[in-house]
């Protein structure tokens, strides 16, 4: 069983890590890291990462084609089972691509801005949380860890990649986003927007990658209690907001000093937390997952 000292540490996002396990294969790792106001916090939440990738894996086994090869593989270092994928290598496509049902975030705020998000006009008088009929593709130019990706419109990322694959890249965000919110609804979830990362495959099939549906990718929130007007509550990251911003934490978040520890029952109420979007989703006992 190999350790994974055994493979090439190759990209390091803020959570996961990627590394090189052959010539076709890669090992996706989420962590257990959690960030917020755009810090990522020194406290963990233990179960994150499994939580995450099990979700991740719920969503690939219903939406193909895309890169996973196995969640339970010998070549998986048992220090990393059950939050490491393996995936097969493609030919990323340097674009994120956002799905939007809700008006919320920066897509908010490039609405109140300019009434239009990535150069999509939008209907007067929306507000936040405004539901988006039909859902919109938002795309974003990728963002060194610590900056924020930028919005683009249609027309750049065509002038990048081409119309065609601009296209196949927007439709496929859309149909795949329209599928899950309506699922996640049907579980008393509001999926209200979603990232994608898709890559190419050597015969230039369009393939899903990265992470998918997850509370990192993803903004989910309770549909009890849905109002529009108002900031949403996060499902998953609302306490550690919520105590971030409290007087408890002596924390200012418009000052550039990293956030102080969570208390542990923060950090018990959030394992909690993603707990419960994986059962409510997915019907599955957390408990039953890689065991
Ligand atoms: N997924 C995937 C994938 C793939 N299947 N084939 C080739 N490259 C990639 C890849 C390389 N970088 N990224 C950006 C997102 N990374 C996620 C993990 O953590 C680091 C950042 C994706």
């Amino acid at each position: 069983m190999p350790t994974l000292a055994d493979y090439q540490h190759v990209a390091r996002g803020k959570v996961r890590d990627l590394y090189n396990v052959d010539d076709e294969l890669l090992l996706f790792v989420a962590s257990d890291r959690i960030s917020a106001f755009d810090h990522v916090l020194s406290t963990e939440i233990p179960d994150k990462g499994r939580v995450l990738t099990a979700m991740s894996v719920f969503w690939f086994e219903r939406l193909t084609p895309n890169h996973l090869v196995s969640c339970d593989d010998p070549r998986i270092p048992a220090e990393v089972r059950g939050r490491a994928l393996l995936v097969r290598k493609l030919a990323m496509v340097d674009v994120e691509c956002v799905a939007r049902g809700y008006l919320t975030g920066s897509g908010m705020a490039d609405y109140t801005a300019t009434g239009a998000v990535c150069g999509i006009e939008l209907p007067a008088g929306l507000v936040e949380a405004s539901e988006l009929d039909p859902p919109i593709f938002t795309p974003a130019s990728k963002a060194e860890i610590g900056s924020h990706d930028e919005n683009v419109s249609f027309d750049v990322v065509a002038a990048k990649h081409g119309v065609e694959l601009a296209s196949k890249l927007r439709d496929r965000t859309i149909e795949l986003y329209r599928e899950a919110r309506a699922y996640a609804l049907t579980r008393g979830l509001i999926l209200a927007d979603t990232k994608f990362e898709f890559g190419l495959d050597a015969s230039g099939e369009l393939v899903l990658a990265d992470e998918v549906f997850t509370p990192d990718s993803s903004r989910y929130w309770p549909a009890e209690g849905y109002e529009p007007g108002r900031v949403q509550p996060s499902f998953d990251k609302q306490y550690v907001r919520d105590w971030l911003t409290s007087p408890a934490s002596g924390w200012d978040r418009l000052s550039d000093v990293a956030p102080p520890p969570l208390p542990a029952d923060v950090v018990e109420a959030t394992r909690q937390r993603y707990v419960e979007a994986y059962e409510r989703l997915t019907g599955r006992s957390f408990a039953d997952w890689l065991a």
